[in-house]
């Protein structure tokens, strides 16, 4: 057992934090929704089957027009209803540029295809996962001159301009010429520099928009596709209701709660979070789980960055890496308590997740996944304590993991595969090693871009942005630039990943985790300043 540890009843630093704006108890109150009644969900399959007609359309092999009614589709939530009609009808599209010989269409032009088309196509065929020689960057070698620039004697309109600039963003490492591209649209589309492309957006906070969106589209708009899409919409927005009724019932019985005056209360918005990783009914104990853990890492953060002495920390850590509760017995109470709820969770968060999804020995794997990252923060508690600025570098080795990324990945694992797969758990974790880092990296830095200043102002430990102004000594403002130019590059990372091995739903939940980071930090600090109007559209008016 440790030695007996220097009991200081003080506080790091004030971190500020206002109280949350949510009255619980009202807010189990009014979470509730008809659309959890089952007749909801049979009328939402009924509608999916009238509106097969749409996909037999004679007039529909127009490529343009399928082309859009699948992004449609997609932009809707609709897309797993409709996969295999997709699936078609992308070939069919693929078939029509290819040969236009073959189809009947007088409108397929083949090889002249026009810009707009050509990103779209381009950008479907990676959204969805599909191999094909119209999927490769190639294609855009007839837009490009000789030095690999993109022409600028061509009058690009704005919809081609913001086409071509989604297309970009789904570009791999290496495809220069979608770097050329992304460079082109920002330069000649104004303040392109904020807009969040598609594939870093989190579906489930954009869905409504899109929603609303589709239904001013008056010509092309098929009224039974927004029905079903508010349908949609409604039945997941229930479903969540009932997970966040759960969620609040276990964060309002939790003896930490009164405690905890130095932390965030943020259980509404850490579920709300957790809903963007995943946001289809079914996942509802993913989503219940992530939200608890993203909860114990913004109340452990806090203890670290604004509550505990260095003792105090390396006591704790050496807690939760040994998982002996005997070891915290000389902390002040509330440590004692933040360290209890995050053993009792894990606990109950394992026997679920081997109840639920046939996985063993689930406990070890959590308890060292806790581990580590209590011990990245520890490493940042030192440099705060020593007044040490580490290298970027340096930072970055140490800060993909107190972003909590690799702690939220390993229980989108478990809770998106289960174990009568052929691959053992140590297979899954080394074939998506890549994507973890890059996940947890984004985190990390737009975490770092979201929050930096108030960090800085409150003297806590250095930011990447800091790290890079003082290391390579320039501004704040070009050191922000370094940091997006890295979130970029990490893009194209997971970008390749998902050509290479398709849309496997792993992977496609573990890259949510770095969609739903750019929209937490994308107007500042999302954990800090509670955004009331987003959680009631997402969480309490439906549609
Ligand atoms: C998408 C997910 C899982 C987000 C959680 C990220 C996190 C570590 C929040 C802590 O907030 P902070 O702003 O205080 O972080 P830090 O102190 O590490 O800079
Ligand atoms: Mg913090």
């Amino acid at each position: 057992m440790t030695e007996k540890v220097r009991d200081t009843s003080f506080q790091k630093r004030k971190a500020n934090y206002k109280p949350s704006i949510w009255n619980y108890d009202f807010l189990l109150q009014s979470l509730t929704s008809k659309y959890s009644e089952e007749k909801y969900t049979t009328k939402a399959k009924k509608l999916k089957e009238d509106l097969s007609i749409l996909f037999e359309d004679k007039n529909s092999d127009y490529r343009l027009s399928i082309l859009r009614l699948v992004d449609s589709i997609r932009k809707l939530g609709l897309a797993k209803y409709f996969q295999e009609e997709i699936k078609g009808y992308l070939l069919k599209a693929l078939l029509i540029i290819r040969f236009p010989e073959i189809c009947s269409s007088t409108a397929s032009v083949g090889e002249d295809d026009d810009l707009y088309v050509t990103a779209l196509c381009f950008r479907l065929l990676r959204q969805f996962g599909y191999r094909a020689p119209q999927a490769s960057s190639e294609i855009f070698q007839g837009f490009v001159n000789e030095t690999g620039k993109f022409k600028t004697n061509t009058d690009f309109n704005e919809e081609e301009l913001m086409e071509l600039f989604e297309a970009s963003n789904m570009g791999c490492e290496g495809e220069n010429i979608m770097d050329e591209a992304r460079f082109f649209c920002i330069q000649n589309l104004e303040a392109m520099d904020h807009v969040l492309p598609t594939q870093w957006t989190a579906e489930w906070f954009n869905l409504k928009k899109q929603i609303s969106a589709y239904e001013k589209e008056c010509d092309t708009r098929n009224h039974k596709l927004s029905e079903l899409a508010r349908l949609n919409f409604n039945i997941i927005q229930a479903a969540h209701q009932q997970d966040l009724k759960e969620i609040l019932r276990w964060w309002m019985n939790l003896e930490i709660r009164k405690k905890l005056s130095f932390s965030r209360d943020r259980i509404v918005e850490s579920f709300l979070y957790a809903g963007g990783v995943a946001y289809e009914p079914q996942h509802g104990s993913l989503r219940k789980c992530l939200t608890k853990v993203i909860k114990l890492v913004l109340v452990i953060d806090d203890l670290f960055d604004v509550y505990g002495s260095f003792e105090h920390l390396q006591c704790f850590t050496n807690s939760v890496n040994s998982w002996m509760p005997e070891e915290v017995v000389n902390l002040p109470e509330c440590m004692q308590l933040c360290f209890w709820t995050l053993y009792n969770t894990t606990s109950e968060i394992s026997v679920e997740i081997q109840k639920e999804k046939g996985w063993n020995s689930v406990l070890p794997h959590l308890q060292k996944a806790w581990g580590e990252f209590c011990e990245s923060l520890l490493l940042e508690a030192k440099w705060d304590e020593e007044g040490y600025t580490p290298s970027l570098q340096e930072y970055l080795e140490n800060g993909f993991i107190s972003s909590s990324g690799p702690l939220v990945s390993l229980h989108i694992i478990f809770g998106v595969e289960n174990p009568t797969s052929s691959k053992t758990l140590s297979e899954i974790l080394l074939e998506n090693k890549d994507i973890i880092y890059y996940t947890s990296l984004i985190i990390r830095l737009c975490n770092d871009q979201g929050t930096s200043t108030e960090e800085r102002k409150r003297g806590e430990a250095p930011s990447s942005i800091f790290c890079c102004m003082s290391e390579s000594n320039v501004t704040e403002d070009i050191a922000r630039e370094h940091i997006k130019s890295i979130i970029t590059m990490a893009w194209r990372k997971i970008n390749g990943y998902h050509c290479m091995f398709g849309d496997e739903p792993i992977k496609h939940y573990l890259t949510n985790a770095a969609r739903v980071a750019h929209f937490i930090y994308q107007h500042g600090d999302g954990f800090r300043v509670q955004d009331r109007e987003r959680v009631l559209s997402n969480l309490i008016e439906p549609l």
